[in-house]
């Protein structure tokens, strides 16, 4: 926890150029769950300022590899990882690291709104408080309201519950509290697939404005999305060779290259066989 608290401050800007271009810089040499070896050499340089989308087949372990990179991952019994995750140079597997703390740098928002039972506003005061944040605590739920394209809808019932909105209302709601507390990096895991066409494309706008002040990593299992919302685009392929199914990512690049010029095989394949 020390070594996150003194290398970086809230909100540590992610999107000025210069410096180091690379806000989380993952190298994983295996991932399992008790002793099925779910993921195997994938490493990925997540870029400041940008989104990164991860495609792939069911069960390749985009999600994985997605909840690695805020140690989501560490409440799940029998996980382990092998290789490490550096967020702005620090290890956050580092045993001195408090995952909480990690969490708050990096935020994530999961496929299904999952506002909490409480009001609009507790819902985004909710990582606040948890943080004893001593400063005007409206200004900045409204700022994040504001920052999630949500305020104008609800400025006005903040009191309702978090519940009492639509499923796309929902997840801005989400990423209102997600961004509550300014975190650098946004992990969004399939973030539209409850939603309808036109929730979804709300969503997609939004994270298109998110990214002028944050990183974006997501999953996503449409590729018109990933080409529409995603600047670099990693691939990721299932293993059965070894009669398992371990995940492992093929390639990483430009999603303008990785969709009309792939350099792997398997790439390219994946990509037709999807959009025909
Ligand atoms: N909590 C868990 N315990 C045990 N195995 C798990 C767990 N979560 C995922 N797995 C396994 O790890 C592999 C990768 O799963 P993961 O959910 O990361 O893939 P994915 O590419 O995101 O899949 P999908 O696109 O279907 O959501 C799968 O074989 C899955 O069954």
């Amino acid at each position: 926890m020390a070594a996150i608290e003194q290398n970086i401050t809230p909100g540590a800007d992610t999107v000025t150029p210069g410096a180091n271009p690379v806000a989380i810089d993952v190298r994983i040499d295996q991932i399992h769950y008790g002793s099925f070896l779910a993921v195997r050499d994938s490493a990925i340089q997540i870029e400041k300022g940008k989104i990164t989308g991860f495609i792939g087949p069911s069960g390749c372990g985009k999600s994985t590899v997605l909840r690695s990179l805020n140690r989501m991952n560490d409440m799940v019994r029998g996980f382990s990882l092998a290789g490490n995750v550096h967020f702005l140079g620090s290890d956050i597997y580092h045993p001195k690291v408090n995952p909480v703390v990690v969490r708050r740098y990096i935020g994530m928002v999961f496929q299904q709104p999952n506002p909490f039972s409480m009001s609009i506003y507790d819902n985004v005061a909710f990582g606040l408080r948890l943080n004893r944040f001593k400063g005007d605590l409206d200004e900045k739920v409204e700022l994040a309201l504001r920052r999630a394209a949500l305020w104008d809808e609800v400025k006005d019932k903040l009191k309702a519950s978090g519940l009492s909105l639509s499923g796309g209302q929902q997840q801005r709601l989400c990423i209102a509290r997600a961004v509550a507390t300014e975190p650098s990096v946004l992990l969004m895991d399939e973030p539209c697939s409850a939603l309808d066409p036109i929730a979804t494309r709300r969503i997609e706008e939004l994270m298109l404005e998110l990214k002028q002040d944050y990183t974006i990593a997501m999953v996503t299992h449409n590729m018109q999305q990933a080409t529409r919302v995603a600047d670099i685009t990693a691939f990721f392929s299932v293993d059965i060779s070894q009669g398992g199914r371990t995940g492992y990512l093929v390639e990483v690049g430009e999603t303008r290259q990785i969709f009309h010029d792939p350099r792997e095989k398997l790439t390219k394949e994946y990509i037709r066989g999807e959009f025909s």
